[in-house]
């Protein structure tokens, strides 16, 4: 048996699209503003895909390159006029920043009504607490993937392997909240595949290509591969490279379901940026939470 599909693409394009509608209902234009410093290639690529689709959803999308060098002080302070910025409901600082320059003191400066990556102590302990904040994209677009396979996570065993900030515990906390009984996995769980066997929905969130294998799935999970590899493709030609996830394509043959990788978790990334500065463009507004989002 082959898995079915959980095409983040098709996904994507729909949220995307509720979140432009949504837009429209809201007084004045909702605006994004991305900070990219220095000139990371991957960076560079995500950057453009953000705010052609940000433009494409009919948002206003401002993106602020900074040199390389910049001193942290200076991105700071930029991050600082962009919450004074009536024009701006969302700002999004691009991870990784360089070398000298703190992540989590600039991510501190981010006003969390704002903060539509969801990194903020804030939101952070917003989500912990189970009170209404922004919740990370990543994660976020992983249980709208889940929830094609399984709209009910009532009583269901998740296994989510990976422990970091952006991706692993929010995930966690989203599938817990949704009623799903949750295991943490990590680089130092002890046989791993016994752990990820017990899991209704397994979630790879490490950044290793192929560590999971058809052995870790039990057979008609649901696979959320959240990886994004880039590694040498021979077989394209010299010097080509391809993108792979955490999971080795024959999980497939055991998943009930998978997300692929291109087109799973990464397409739904963008959509819920695009989603959640909609959402803080109508809270700042002083508006419910627009329906059909
Ligand atoms: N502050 C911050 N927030 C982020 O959300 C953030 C970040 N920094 N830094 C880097 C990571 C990575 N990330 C991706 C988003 C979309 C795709 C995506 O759309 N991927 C396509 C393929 C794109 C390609 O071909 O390269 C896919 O999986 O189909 C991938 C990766 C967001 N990140």
């Amino acid at each position: 048996m082959s898995a079915r599909l959980l095409d983040g693409k098709a996904l994507g394009a729909e949220v995307r699209a509720r979140a432009g509608e949504a837009a429209k209902t809201l007084p004045g234009q909702v605006g994004l503003a991305v900070v990219l410093v220095g000139e990371d290639p991957a960076s560079q690529v995500y950057v453009r895909n953000k705010h052609r689709e940000a433009e494409a959803a009919g948002l206003l999308s401002f993106v602020h390159r900074l040199p390389a060098d910049t001193p942290e002080a200076d991105v700071v302070a930029l991050v600082e006029r962009l919450n004074a910025d009536e024009a701006v409901d969302g700002i999004l600082v691009q991870m990784p920043l360089p070398e000298g320059i703190d992540a989590l003191r600039v991510i501190a400066a981010i006003d969390p009504d704002k903060d539509v990556d969801g990194l903020t102590e804030t939101n952070a302990g917003r989500l912990l607490l189970g009170r209404r904040g922004l919740v990370p994209c990543t994660p976020q677009g992983s249980m709208l993937l889940a929830g094609l396979a399984l709209p009910d996570l009532t009583g269901k065993t998740a296994v989510v392997v990976g422990r970091s900030i952006l991706v692993g515990k929010p995930l966690a906390l989203l599938l817990q909240a949704a009623n799903a009984t949750v295991t943490m996995a990590h680089s130092r769980t002890k046989d791993l595949g016994a752990v990820c066997r017990t899991a209704d929905v397994l979630c790879a969130a490490v950044g290793r290509p192929g560590l999971l294998t058809a052995e870790h799935v039990k057979p008609g999970a649901v696979v959320i591969d959240v990886g994004i590899n880039r590694v040498d493709a021979p077989e394209k030609g010299e010097g080509k490279t391809k993108l792979v996830g955490d999971v080795a394509p024959e999980a497939a043959e055991v998943a009930g379901w998978m997300t692929p990788v291109p087109g799973g978790v990464g397409p739904m990334t963008i959509a819920c940026l695009l989603r959640n500065t909609v959402l803080a463009a109508a809270r700042r507004r002083g508006l419910e939470d627009p329906r059909g989002l």
